[in-house]
């Protein structure tokens, strides 16, 4: 299934008509040169195009007044003068002849976003709009906003759907305070937002956009604010916070149904954010979003000002939705302290919530919601600093990476008897050995002879790996008749002279795993039932769950809460995932697995299959393949001794791994 694009040139119809300095930067071009960055790229032939509608009158009033709704009917007639005296009685947003056309337009696009995904015409896809949505309110515009276009299509979503439980997920580097107020007491709708705050000095310093603000009622826990006290925020300060706080979360919400405010002025060079992060950063996030609800995410476009860091954003995440390969993100060091201050509080305050974050630790000993007194003199003393000379001078950052598809997605090397699975192109040809390459197995399994069929999965082994590196297909899957052996030979002999560092995920125990590198060319972690504290080391990293692979909810919370930070603070250039005989794990957890692993090393994953599991080649393929993975249902509370555990670990090795440091 294809990624739906909504776009209608008629929403650049419309701009400030009198002077506002709070408003000059939502110009008309904003959407032009999104669109047109999607067209000079050939993103958006390779989407399905959705035609915008106008929002109805019932559909607006899912969320707003009728009062508000029949004022903003009579803009469209309104003098200049009137227009300005109505403006006036809303904040930071501005109104225009054209604009309430616009408004339905950009509200009816969201909806017709939800159909297409919802009806199955499409997988995912993205509505590039103006105006923005997010700061609007029952009965009022606000930032730029006239109709909440997302929270109108998540009631929407519900009443028209049945959808019981809809993720929204607010990039935008402002507080959505429109959607917080909307669904607070409102279980069905998970909303997490987070936003530059500096302890209540940023627009639109509002007291409840706070961390502690956690929803209302039967709604508590079901808001979710991570505020960022510091402009400046990076790769790794976003990430960090979707591996500690919204993923853990969102798997055990377990939604039918994601939508994103996608926001971009939380990318570098936008005046308003003042952040740091990258425009691929949106390709990851996106990917990290994509396994949930089945691949059912809808992203509606709020803000974002610099119009370059906003058109490439903008490519970065619809290319993600297509399924291109994740380009690598380099140089991860781990959140800042400020960040890591705002993660831990949010994480306390939801900790009573929500079970997979039942372990988190304490708020910060300095509360970081009182220094908003220290901190506005110092807002003072910025305020004299002349204001171009404070936001972005001259950021300038690099390109994105090209994320060119490999002309195979998946290949698989099998026994000759073993059916090849569906869209697996098989590598039957294994060339012949370089004389190097046996002697260097025979010495390594110091058999005279090294036996045919071993020689000849080594060689099959070898050659996918070649053509992995050499991006000649994306991803891999091999069946051996000894993985453990096969894994030990990939790491020592096979990949040594062809990529610089290996993630190995080992699924399950194996008999003996008698080496440990200390090089750093290989990282291990390994999840399975047994305890094999003693031999952790910065490379060799065990994760021990009491009821093994087969406990889907610790084994999702290992790979959110330790493998994702580790991998992307290690950055891999290939992943070995190996699935060891008898692990239990469970196959749903196997593909989201392999779903969220494409985020490292361009896709790059070679799975190890003992032959006798050949029973999970299909799900492992359609994985492979970019299909979404199931949802893990009715997920249990985990474990406390895996909960406790894991966050000790965690705590013990982000002296080595600055991404796993969750408190301050
Ligand atoms: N009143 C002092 C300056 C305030 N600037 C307000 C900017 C509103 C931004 C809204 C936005 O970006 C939507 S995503
Ligand atoms: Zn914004």
């Amino acid at each position: 299934m294809g990624t739906a694009l909504l776009y209608d040139e008629e929403m650049t119809k419309y701009k400030l008509l009198w002077v506002d300095p709070a408003c000059k930067i939502e110009v008309p071009e904003r959407l032009i040169v999104s669109y047109e960055a999607l067209v000079r790229s050939g993103l958006s032939d390779r989407c399905i195009s959705i035609p915008a509608r106008e929002a109805s009158d019932s559909e607006i009033l899912l969320v707003h007044s009728e009062l508000y709704l029949e004022a903003v009917k009579k803009t469209p007639y309104m003098t200049l003068e009137d227009l300005k005296e109505f403006t006036l009685q809303f904040g930071d947003v501005y109104f225009h002849p054209n604009i309430y056309h616009c408004a339905k337009l950009a509200s009816g696009s969201a909806l017709q976003l939800v159909d297409s995904v919802m009806t199955g015409k499409v997988r995912n896809g993205i509505a590039l709009v103006r105006p923005p949505g997010h700061h609007s309110m029952h009965g009022a515009a606000n930032g730029f906003c006239v109709f909440n276009n997302v929270a109108i299509a998540a009631r929407y979503a519900k009443q028209k759907y049945g959808v019981k439980r809809v993720l929204i997920v607010d990039w935008d580097i402002h507080h959505g305070q429109g959607v917080q107020y909307c669904f607070e007491d409102d279980p069905s709708v998970l909303y997490f937002s987070w936003h530059r705050y500096e302890h209540q000095n940023f627009w639109p310093n509002l007291r409840e956009s706070d961390y502690d603000s956690v929803g209302k009622e039967s709604g508590a826990g079901f808001n979710i604010n991570v505020p960022w006290n510091n402009v400046g925020m990076e790769n790794s300060d976003y990430l960090s916070v979707f591996c500690h706080v919204l993923l853990p979360v969102a798997y055990e919400f377990c939604p039918d149904l994601v939508l994103v405010c996608a926001g971009f002025d939380s990318a570098i060079g936008d005046p308003e954010g003042e952040m740091c992060a990258t425009p691929d950063i949106f390709a990851h996030l996106t990917h990290l979003l994509m396994n949930l609800a089945g691949g059912k995410l809808c992203a509606v476009l709020e803000g974002g000002y610099n119009l370059t860091s906003l058109a490439q954003s903008v490519c970065q995440t619809v290319q993600t939705l297509l399924g291109d390969p994740l380009p690598q993100l380099a140089n991860l060091r781990g959140p800042c302290k400020s960040a890591v201050e705002s993660l831990q509080c949010a994480r306390s305050a939801h900790r009573r919530y929500w079970s997979f974050l039942k372990h988190a630790a304490d708020p910060p000993m300095t509360d970081i919601s009182t220094k908003h007194i220290k901190s506005a003199m110092e807002e003072e003393e910025k305020t004299e600093m002349a204001e171009e000379e404070r936001c972005t001078e001259g950021k300038v950052w690099p390109e994105p990476p090209e994320r060119l598809c490999p002309p195979v997605c998946s290949a698989s090397v099998l026994p000759d008897d073993v059916a090849c699975p569906d869209g697996l192109k098989r590598l039957s040809s294994s060339k012949d050995l370089e004389p190097l390459l046996v002697s260097k197995l025979k010495n390594r399994f110091r058999t005279a002879a090294v036996d045919g069929d071993r020689v000849t999965t080594f060689s099959r082994l070898y050659t996918l790996i070649e053509k992995l590196v050499a991006n000649e297909i994306r991803n891999g899957l091999v069946l051996v008749p000894d993985v453990a052996a096969a894994m030990m030979c990939v790491v020592q002999d096979l990949t040594s002279d062809l990529v610089k560092r290996v993630l190995v995920v080992c699924v399950g125990k194996e008999k003996e795993l008698d080496y440990v590198t200390t090089d750093g060319k290989v990282l291990v972690v390994q999840i399975s039932s047994e305890d094999r504290e003693e031999q952790r080391s910065k490379y060799y990293i065990p994760v021990c769950l009491k009821k093994g692979c087969s406990d889907t909810s610790g084994f999702i919370q290992a790979v959110l809460g330790l493998l994702l930070p580790l991998g992307y603070e290690y950055n891999p250039d290939l992943v070995l995932l190996v699935r060891m005989p008898g692990s239990g794990v469970v196959d749903s957890m196997w593909q989201q697995l392999i779903g969220l692993l494409q985020g490292f090393a361009k896709g790059h994953t070679l799975v190890l299959m003992q032959v006798n599991e050949k029973a999970c080649m299909g799900s492992t393929a359609s994985a492979l393949l970019g299909h979404p993975a199931p949802p893990l249902q009715d997920l249990q509370t985990p474990f406390p001794e895996d909960g406790d555990a894991l966050e000790r670990l965690r705590e013990r090795l982000q002296a080595d791994w600055k991404t796993l440091q969750t408190t301050s």
